[in-house]
Order: structure tokens, then sequence, then C-alpha cells
């Protein structure tokens, strides 16, 4: 069993694809995928390599076009919608830490994204009160993701994870509905892929989040939901258990295990 099988019904769906599919110039890349995500679950989205992830997670934050397919954020449809009014609406895909700016401290960093969605980084003057309330809610967001420790750090000088944590905590300043990570865990040791998975974790009790990842024992760990891959499709779904036993996923896994 997984250690994350949920037990209870899944809350509400924030995020839905029907049918979805992409063609690359006659070469179907993605084809018939329906995926439904849900608030307050971690949602893992793997395959072998070319399985057609990286193009659903374009597809859904509307990166790319799809050719076939509707998707619904929120019980809107978005299959039409730009993707700055996407992320807008609470769909958020976190960048890679050269979303991070090195020279800025821990605390900078966190500021500087929230000035963003308040439109504050477009005042030339800003009343004290405003300051204020922007110092408590870095403070908060940095408490939250365990960064407290490092709030006056430059981000140059982190380790790895904890930059990784740094670039999630900005992505959190638009208070994303749902949260996309592509592959939080590459290029991390042990001691930080645990870390980072703690975080994930407490990040989705208030949102929901879907990843791509290869690292199985992760997904295996905290994701309550999988859906895996093959040639564009989805050839499993359900919980880690359930896809782990699945003779074509272990079929499509031979040779491919990282
Ligand atoms: N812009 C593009 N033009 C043509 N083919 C593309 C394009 N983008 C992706 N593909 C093809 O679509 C298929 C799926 O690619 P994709 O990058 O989505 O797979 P993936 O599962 O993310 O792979 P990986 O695990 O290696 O990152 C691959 O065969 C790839 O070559």
């Amino acid at each position: 069993m997984s250690a994350v099988a949920a037990e209870v019904a899944d809350p509400r769906v924030v995020l839905s694809a029907r049918g979805l599919g992409k063609d690359f110039a006659g070469f179907t890349a993605v084809n018939d995928v329906d995926l439904d995500v849900h608030h307050a679950r971690i949602h893992a989205l793997i395959g072998p390599n070319g399985a057609g992830k990286t193009t659903v997670f374009n597809l859904l934050t509307k990166f790319l076009q799809p050719t076939r397919g509707r998707i619904e954020l929120l019980g809107t449809d978005i299959t039409q919608t730009k993707p700055d009014k996407v992320a807008r609406m609470g769909l958020v895909r976190s960048f890679q830490i050269s979303a991070v700016f090195p020279h800025l401290t821990v605390l900078e960093n966190v500021r500087v994204a929230l000035q963003r969605p308040n439109g504050l980084s477009t005042q030339f003057w800003l009343p004290l009160s405003s300051l204020d309330r922007l110092n408590a809610r870095a403070e908060a967001l940095l408490a939250d993701l365990g960064l407290t420790p490092y709030r006056d750090s430059r981000a140059a000088d982190l380790s790895y994870g904890r930059k990784r944590v740094l670039e999630i905590a900005t992505t959190l300043a638009l208070d994303p509905e749902v949260l996309l990570l592509d592959e939080p865990m590459a290029g991390m040791g042990q001691e930080d892929v645990a870390m980072v998975a703690g975080i994930i974790r407490e990040v989705a009790t208030q949102r929901a989040v879907l990843m791509v990842e290869h690292n199985l024992s992760v997904v295996a760990d905290i994701c309550h939901h999988v859906t895996v891959l093959q040639r564009g499709e989805i050839i499993a779904a359900g919980d880690y258990a359930t896809v782990s036993a699945d003779p074509r996923v272990r079929t499509a896994y031979m040779g491919n295990e990282e």
C-alpha cells in the first residue's frame, strides 16, 4: 500500500482535462489524456523518457495550445485562455531555480515575488502600512517553508535543495490553487529530497499539486494519485500501489528505472 493511499473521498476537482491531445507536425505527442487534479492532493505524472509528461504540463499551463480536448480550471473552460491569465486564475507553474535572484537575500526574493501579485511594484511610493503587510506575509511564507533561519542569506549561498524551496516560496507568493512542479527533486541528494518532499506535502495541505517526477520512491511516499503515460497515452492511473502493480507499467519501466 502507498503510504498516502486516499482513505477518504477526494476533495473537489480543481483542474481537469478531457481528451487532451497534441500533434507536432503530424506526430502525436499526447493523445486522449483525461486527468482530474484535486484540492489538497498531490498528483504525479510519471512515465519513461519521451512519454509526453512535459508536453502535458505545457498544455495544462497553456504554454502549448492543445490540438484536441478541453481543460477546466476551477470549473472554467481555459482551453483557449492565455498562460498569463491562467496563472492569474490560480494555476501556477514553478519555474526552475533561475527564477530566483542569486544576489538578493531569501527575504528579498520573497518580497519581490509578493510585490508582483499585489501590484505594488508599479507604485513609486508605498504607504508604511502596505510595507508592513508585505513584510508580515514574507516572514509567514519563510516560516511555513522552514526558511526563517536563512532569511538573510544570499540565494546564491543556499544549498541546491534550499534554493528549490525558495523557488517554491516565490511561486506561493501568487497564492495558487494549483501548483505545477516540474521534476522538483532533479539533481538533489537524498537529504535534500527528504526535506523538499516534506515541504511539498506541507504546501499541498492548502492547494493541489501536480508534479512530474522521476524519483519513484518520492512518488510512492507523498503522492495520492499517479497517472502513468507512455507514448503520449495514459496506461494506468490510481494510487501508487495500484499503478506499480500494473503489468503495463512494469513493462514500460523495464530498463528505464533510474
Ligand atoms: N516541440 C516539439 N516538436 C516536435 N516534437 C516534440 C516537441 N516537443 C516534444 N516533442 C516530442 O513529443 C514526445 C513527448 O515529449 P515530452 O518532452 O513531452 O516527453 P517527457 O515525458 O517529458 O520526456 P522526458 O522524461 O525525457 O522529459 C517526444 O517524442 C518528443 O520528441
